[in-house]
């Protein structure tokens, strides 16, 4: 929770605004910011400062592993967080690829699990790590990149989080992931709930221990009209204690991911929390 509230500190006191012209809006941004969570301890680190709604952004990253390419199948195991790239960006509903409503293109998980080969076929990046980690194998590429330049026309929005990099040291599991662009306030909330559970599931289906997961982030910024809210509210409470998550046993395999789990499969105890806030959100 520190390293978050420094991070919001430091965009607050040292960030520079920043024009964007996708979404109209100004942010106040800083570059580079390197978040570390403690997986093999259990430090999970969910924000509590305000009220996190963490089973969403454990849904959402359930979607990558997934391969899915719609809101409505983000809706259905309980994320609603596409609908608004996926229905009401005016450039995406433009494009000739969408293929209708709640369709997203090919972004993260169609990349992750089925990326286009020039000569034909696909790439299943993630089945090909899972496979290597279970037989004990870490090639030093065992990547699950969801940044395909070549394909970002054909998407609704260019992956934010785009690099989980696995490493093995004994039967120790470690993830470096990288993240372009993080809208502080609401994002991040959700992208550090997803790194750890990233770590914590993929571990957990090749019989690997979880060791550490490091979250580089390079644009970290807060929206104009998130600032007040950030500044005077949210960094103004004291933070609790960390949560601790923990994930049914019967999850054994990518399979298991793909076909029957739902949100109770995961639970958090000790959770303590402030109250929400809801933050504006830019299309
Ligand atoms: N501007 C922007 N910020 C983002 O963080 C973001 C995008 N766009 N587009 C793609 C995904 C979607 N993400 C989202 C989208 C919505 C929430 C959100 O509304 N969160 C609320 C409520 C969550 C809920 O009720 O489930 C929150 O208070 O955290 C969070 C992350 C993260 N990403
Ligand atoms: O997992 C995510 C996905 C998206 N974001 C944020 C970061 C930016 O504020 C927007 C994306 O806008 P770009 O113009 O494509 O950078 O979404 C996030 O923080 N985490």
């Amino acid at each position: 929770m520190k390293q978050y509230l420094d991070l919001c500190n430091r965009i607050i006191d040292k960030g520079t605004w920043v024009e964007n012209e996708r979404t109209g809006k100004r942010c106040l941004t800083v570059i580079n910011a390197d978040l570390v969570y403690n997986v093999a301890g259990n430090e999970f680190p969910l924000i509590t400062t305000r009220k996190s709604f963490w089973k969403s952004a454990i849904a959402e990253m359930l979607g990558y592993i997934r391969g899915y390419d719609n809101a409505a199948d983000f809706r259905k195991i309980g994320a609603k967080t596409w609908d608004a790239n996926a229905n009401d960006n005016q450039a995406w509903l433009n494009n000739s690829h969408r293929k209708g409503e709640d369709d997203m293109g090919r972004v993260y998980g169609v990349q992750g699990r089925a990326w286009s080969k020039p000569d034909g076929g696909s790439i299943d990046q993630l089945r090909k790590i899972v496979d290597d980690l279970k037989n004990g194998i870490d090639d030093r590429g065992e990547i699950l990149s969801f940044y395909n330049p070549g394909e970002f026309h054909m998407g609704c929005l260019r992956p934010c989080m785009h690099t989980h990099n696995f490493s093995l040291l004994g039967d120790t599991l470690y993830l470096n992931s990288f993240q372009r662009s993080c809208d502080v306030p609401l994002g991040l909330n959700f992208n550090q709930v997803q790194v750890f559970a990233l770590l914590a599931i993929v571990a957990q289906i090749t019989g690997k221990k979880p060791g550490m997961a490091y979250h580089k982030i390079v644009n970290a910024h807060i929206y104009e009209d998130q600032l007040e809210l950030m500044r005077d509210v949210q960094l103004k409470r004291e933070p609790f204690d960390s949560a601790a998550l923990s994930i049914n046993p019967d999850i054994k395999s990518l399979e298991d991911l793909e076909t029957w789990v739902t949100m109770d499969d995961f639970e958090v105890s000790g959770y303590q929390h402030h109250e929400a806030i809801k933050y504006p959100f830019s299309v």
